[in-house]
């Protein structure tokens, strides 16, 4: 298991002249992190590319962190047993971190399965900037949807530790943004951006 605490020692903090509010004026918005966890097929990729598509047609910095795509580099050295998880969302979070550092809009999403790692990236940020927002679709509505045929190999047993099917996901208890099905509907993307885009705005991300 990691730790937040740095191994090496004798090790010093070095601050630039030009910090976190010098980029945010030059942005005109602040750096945030939208942290969207779910089950697989929940969309959350689909969420995060649509709101990065907003967001930049508005001319708002933003940058996507997905899951899938960070185990193909950063992370591909990490697996699904639950430490490798804790160290995915640690690694993810860090990232994260940075680039809200540097006055972007960064969405990270991953299934992110447990309350307490994503918490701990919610600490991460000094200044509240951290905005979960949570795709509680049903596993029923997921399972359905199966774009790339996982729950069906996870059913056959063909994968182990499957989350929802033989591995756990923790629902947030206290979010920004819950997005759900109304009547078995799930929201389309633009709404589903749309609703994140408008508490962006409310809470002054989106300018200076
Ligand atoms: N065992 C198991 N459990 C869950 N998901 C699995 C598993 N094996 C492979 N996949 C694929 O990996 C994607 C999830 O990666 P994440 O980095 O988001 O996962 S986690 O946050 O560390 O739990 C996930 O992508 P999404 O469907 O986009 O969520 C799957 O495509
Ligand atoms: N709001 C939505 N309405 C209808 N279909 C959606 C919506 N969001 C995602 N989908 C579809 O559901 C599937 C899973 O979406 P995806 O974004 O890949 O989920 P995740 O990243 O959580 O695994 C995809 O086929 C996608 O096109």
């Amino acid at each position: 298991m990691s730790s937040t605490v740095p191994k090496s020692s004798n090790i010093f903090w070095h601050d630039c002249p030009v910090g976190k509010s010098d980029r945010q004026k030059l942005l005109k918005q602040k750096g945030c992190v939208v942290w969207i966890t779910g089950l697989s097929g929940s969309g959350k990729s689909t969420l995060a590319c649509t709101l990065g598509r907003e967001l930049h047609t508005r001319g708002k910095l933003a940058y996507v962190l997905d899951g899938d795509n960070l185990r193909h580099g950063l992370n591909k050295d990490l697996g699904f047993k639950a430490e490798d998880r804790v160290e995915n969302i640690r690694r993810v979070g860090e990232v994260a971190k940075l680039f809200a550092d540097a006055g972007l809009v960064c969405i990270a999403s991953l299934i992110s399965p447990y309350r307490r790692d994503r918490e701990s990236c919610r600490a991460m940020m000094s200044d509240n900037s951290f905005i979960e927002v949570f795709l509680n679709m049903s596993l029923e509505l997921c399972e359905a949807r199966d774009p790339k045929g996982l729950y069906k190999l996870a059913r056959a047993g063909k994968i182990k530790g499957f989350t929802g099917i033989d591995d756990p996901y923790e629902p947030p208890l206290n979010c920004e943004i819950e997005i759900k099905e109304v009547d078995g509907v799930c929201p389309s993307p633009s709404d589903m951006a749309g609703q994140v885009v408008t508490y962006l705005e409310e809470k002054g991300y989106l300018h200076e």
